[in-house]
């Protein structure tokens, strides 16, 4: 029997106990020998590693554990890596959504200034990341790619390592599959969708059970509920939080002006960023609550499983660690199943450019996806994403030559910034904040050149 090897870039991640028992669920179809967990802080990931380490130990005592702030050690001979790096953690990211929001532009984690501003501090990091795995892991070996903003991460990757074996995903797409699953009363697994777009930027434009097409009821659906059913908690604990109830019902404002086609709910952020502002709290955003919420409650589990032994948190599969484990398998087994990732464009669609990172379905093989063809693209969702593709290109030349002006036009294009004003202005005060993290942006010209 193959066994693999496996490390958890990103270690320290909240989310690491809940993929872990995905991995768990699913031995049979991905056995594992070894797991390595390897982060820059070793002494939050020693703490998530306690309750990996215990969801483990209810499966099987068979897999080797090793945790690390050592790449060598992490990565040498491993099959795949996942990674979930969250590059200046919380803090930063509360800084992402309070700055712009104190200009009054959309405050997002990966959408908006909030997203530019985390891919600037995470481009270099994945490109070191992908140096490790091609330096100490097996030849053939994967990374597979949730650390956000995965838009922009893509597109660094793909300009700047063009050959990494790394498979980009989200799981945003699947679920707002297990949404509408619960709202049509069938399975997430008998959906087909058709989707195209950008991460985080895309719409769903069929969606059929057994052959038939239930587009048109979950259109009815949300005319009236938005993307929810009734009781929010059944669907995902961890979507019981106010803000992702705001989030799915607003699927309803977005549809009330744009019936065609189910949007991936991040669409909220740039087409009605007027309107999300005015309904946040610029002083508790999500990051807030996710610190006073997943990540307290994460570390609490921890601190009383040391004491008394017992695991309060069962760390229950949702959706994310079910669909990275899913392409996972379909990767190691070469099944060639049909998920959503990101992939090159090359022609899928043939209307945007050859070199844009898209989301699209594809079959997932040991060699990487193969894409299914989309075809060209109405006019409207391709001026949006030829916008948005822009705004996020310039940003990656902005890190790449360090230039300000750069910036300033990334930032300029986004379509959650009123203005160059405003985007200079946003730009300025997140280049401050993130002095430790982003590398030097000339500012002026001389001779020619920027200095
Ligand atoms: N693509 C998706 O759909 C999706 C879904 C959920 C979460 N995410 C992403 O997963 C990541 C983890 O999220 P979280 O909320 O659990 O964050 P978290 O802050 O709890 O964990 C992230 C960990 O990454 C570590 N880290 C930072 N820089 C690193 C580096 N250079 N090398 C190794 N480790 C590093 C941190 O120390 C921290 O322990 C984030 O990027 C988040 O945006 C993506
Ligand atoms: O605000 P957060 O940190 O709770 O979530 C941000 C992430 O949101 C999406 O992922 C969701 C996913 O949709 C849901 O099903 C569940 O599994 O939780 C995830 C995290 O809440 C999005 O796709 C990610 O890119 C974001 O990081
Ligand atoms: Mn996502």
């Amino acid at each position: 029997m193959t066994t693999y090897k496996l490390a958890v870039a990103g270690g320290g991640s909240t989310y690491t106990p809940g993929i872990i028992r995905s991995l768990m669920d699913r031995l049979e179809d991905l056995p594992l020998s070894e797991i390595r967990f390897y982060d820059i802080d070793g002494e939050r990931q020693s703490k998530v590693v306690v309750a990996a380490k215990a969801v483990i130990a209810e499966y099987t005592d068979t897999i080797q554990v090793v945790e690390t702030t050592d790449p060598k050690t992490a990565f040498e001979d491993v099959d795949f890596v996942f990674a979930q790096m969250r590059v200046g953690k919380y803090a930063m990211r509360e800084l992402d959504e309070k700055i712009p929001l104190s200009h009054n532009v959309v405050g997002q984690e990966t959408c908006g200034p909030g997203g530019l501003a985390y891919g600037l501090r995470t481009i270099f990091p994945m490109v070191e990341l992908v140096d490790y795995v091609d330096q100490y892991a097996k030849k053939n070996a994967w990374i597979v790619n949730y650390s956000n903003p995965a838009s922009i991460v893509a597109e660094g990757v793909r300009k700047l390592r063009p050959n990494a074996r790394i498979l980009n995903i989200c799981d945003m797409p699947v679920a707002t599959m297990r949404n509408m699953a619960a709202i049509l009363g069938v399975n997430r697994e008998d959906l087909v969708v058709d989707y195209f777009g950008l991460n985080h930027f895309g719409w769903f434009t069929k969606v059929e059970v057994n052959g038939v097409d239930r587009l048109s009821e979950l259109r009815e659906h949300v005319y009236q509920h938005g993307l929810l059913t009734e009781d929010v908690s059944k669907i995902d604990y961890r979507h019981a939080d106010s803000s992702w109830i705001k989030t799915f019902k607003n699927i309803k404002l977005i549809m009330d002006h744009f019936p065609e086609y189910l949007p991936n709910p991040y669409l909220q952020y740039y087409l009605f960023p007027d309107y999300i502002v005015e309904t946040s709290n610029k002083e508790y955003t999500r990051a807030n609550e996710v610190m006073d919420g997943r990540e307290k409650t994460l570390f609490e589990t921890v601190r009383k499983y040391e004491e008394t032994g017992i695991l309060e948190d069962a760390f229950a599969v949702g959706v994310h660690g079910t669909f990275i484990v899913d392409v996972t398998i379909s990767l190691a087994q070469n099944l060639g199943r049909r998920y959503l990732v990101m992939l090159e464009n090359n022609g899928t669609i043939p209307n945007l450019p050859a070199d844009a990172m898209i989301e699209v379905p594809a079959l997932i093989t040991s060699n990487g996806p193969i894409p299914e063809y989309v075809g060209e693209i109405p006019y409207f969702y391709k001026a949006m994403i030829d916008q948005q593709l822009a705004s996020e290109k310039i940003l990656v030349e902005a890190i790449t030559e360090g230039s300000y002006i750069k910036a300033l036009q990334a930032f300029t294009l986004n379509k959650t910034i009123p203005s160059a004003k405003v985007a200079k202005a946003v730009l300025d005060d997140l280049i401050e904040a993130n002095k430790e993290y982003w590398p030097t942006l000339a500012q002026e010209y001389k001779e020619g050149v920027l200095v």
